[in-house]
């Protein structure tokens, strides 16, 4: 067994999360400490600004040093982590086209830590002609398979629905051989990014807090109709999204009084799982939420509304829903240093199995 730290910054640009994972990058042997450094507000604009930019372009190489250096503070908070999992920040993701860009090096945070750094998750599996995400998907079979063998878990086959920026979600068959076979997975559509962003531009804050906004306002029917009416929602999988591949929604909520404009964006949100649960190859039992998405009140309801099964929060089971995400990438850490694959057919429709991710090793002295 490895002991992985594994840290995630995601779309929503909030902050970094770590959370340490011991395994052997098949099963869990045990969930540990955790912790979070959020970006402050200059910060969050330099990262806001770099966003849809490739290497290179502007404000790039301060977002990349920006994100190494971050990583690296709340990394000397772990010592006693073998190997660090390091998913960078997403700056722009296309992998149709110019492929798929998370910035930050491995190598330099290497060097910081002094700690063996396996990166750069997605650009392997866009390379053989996959989406490059999501990638948390086989360690949701991971978790489905621990919490089942925990005995806290039934439900079989069961949803993991991820509310970060955008929102993904992976059906696990906990039955099936393994991950290759018992995953189905792919991003639902934007999820708190466009909330985020709604709440910047109006000056009312970075985030809804608990979704009282959205509890208080009516939703606009027409627009969220609209919004589902978007060929990528009848698509099938696999399919993948950019943060701001929706940015028309915003602008379709511009006229809309704040709270209303909120409860639309919740409402689109809450379509939009439904929407992907007609994607799958059977109903779940239950839908468990991760993702920061799941402190918001007025998605909760509308999720529950929305599904024809029962939604909860991750904790039922016994988990974490807001460092679910480190732990993946420790967990993906982990299989890279084993030569495992990270994601496959009905993960990111890549060809075949794809073992994504580089390592770099500090130097040493002598
Ligand atoms: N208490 C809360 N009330 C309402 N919304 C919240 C709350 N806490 C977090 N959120 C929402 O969740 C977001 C953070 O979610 P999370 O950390 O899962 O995203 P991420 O990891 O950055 O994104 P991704 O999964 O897309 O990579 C916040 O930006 C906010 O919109
Ligand atoms: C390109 C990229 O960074 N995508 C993120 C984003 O945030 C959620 C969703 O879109 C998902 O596809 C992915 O993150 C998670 C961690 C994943 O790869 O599973």
């Amino acid at each position: 067994m490895i002991r992985a730290l594994g840290m995630m910054s995601g779309t929503s640009l909030d902050g970094v999360d770590a959370a340490l994972i011991e395994t052997d990058g098949e099963r869990i042997a045990g969930l540990g400490a955790s912790a979070y450094r959020a970006y402050d507000p200059a910060e969050a604009e330099l990262l806001h600004d770099a966003l849809g930019r490739w290497p290179g372009e502007t404000g790039v190489a301060e977002a990349a040093e920006l994100s190494v250096r971050a990583h690296a503070a709340l990394a000397a908070e772990f010592p006693q982590a073998q190997v660090i999992g390091y998913h960078g920040q997403t700056l722009a993701h296309d992998p149709g086209g110019r492929g798929t860009h998370q910035a930050g090096s491995g190598a330099a945070l290497a060097r910081l830590t002094r700690r063996r750094v396996v990166w750069d998750f997605r650009t392997e599996d866009v390379r053989q002609g996959g989406q490059g995400a999501p990638l948390a998907p086989f360690f949701h079979w991971a978790l489905a398979d621990w919490a089942r063998r925990n005995g806290a878990l039934s439900e079989a086959p069961v949803v993991f629905l991820n509310l970060g920026g955008v929102g993904n979600l992976t059906w696990v068959d906990p039955e099936a051989k393994g991950p290759l076979d018992g995953c189905l997975a792919f991003d639902t559509g934007p999820a708190n990014a466009p909330i985020n962003d709604l709440m910047r531009a109006r000056g009312l804050g970075g985030h809804d807090e608990g979704g009282r906004l959205a509890a208080a306002g009516n939703a606009d029917p027409d627009i969220v109709a609209k919004f589902l009416r978007h060929p990528y929602f009848a698509r099938r999988p696999p399919k993948s999204l950019d943060r701001d591949a929706f940015a028309r929604l915003g602008h379709d909520v511009a006229a809309l009084s704040d709270r209303d404009a909120a409860a639309t964006l919740v409402a689109a949100l809450a379509g939009s799982v439904a929407a992907g649960l007609a994607h799958l190859p059977a109903m779940p039992g239950r839908v468990l939420v991760c993702g920061g998405g799941r402190h918001n009140g007025a998605i909760m309801q509308a999720l529950a509304q929305a599904l024809p099964c029962a939604v909860d929060p991750v904790e039922a089971v016994g988990l974490d829903g807001d460092m679910l995400e480190a732990q993946a990438f420790g967990w993906l850490a982990v299989r890279v240093l084993r030569g495992l694959p990270t994601s496959g057919p009905r993960t990111t429709g890549a060809p075949g199995p794809v073992c994504g991710g580089r390592i770099s090793t500090p130097l040493r002295a002598g």
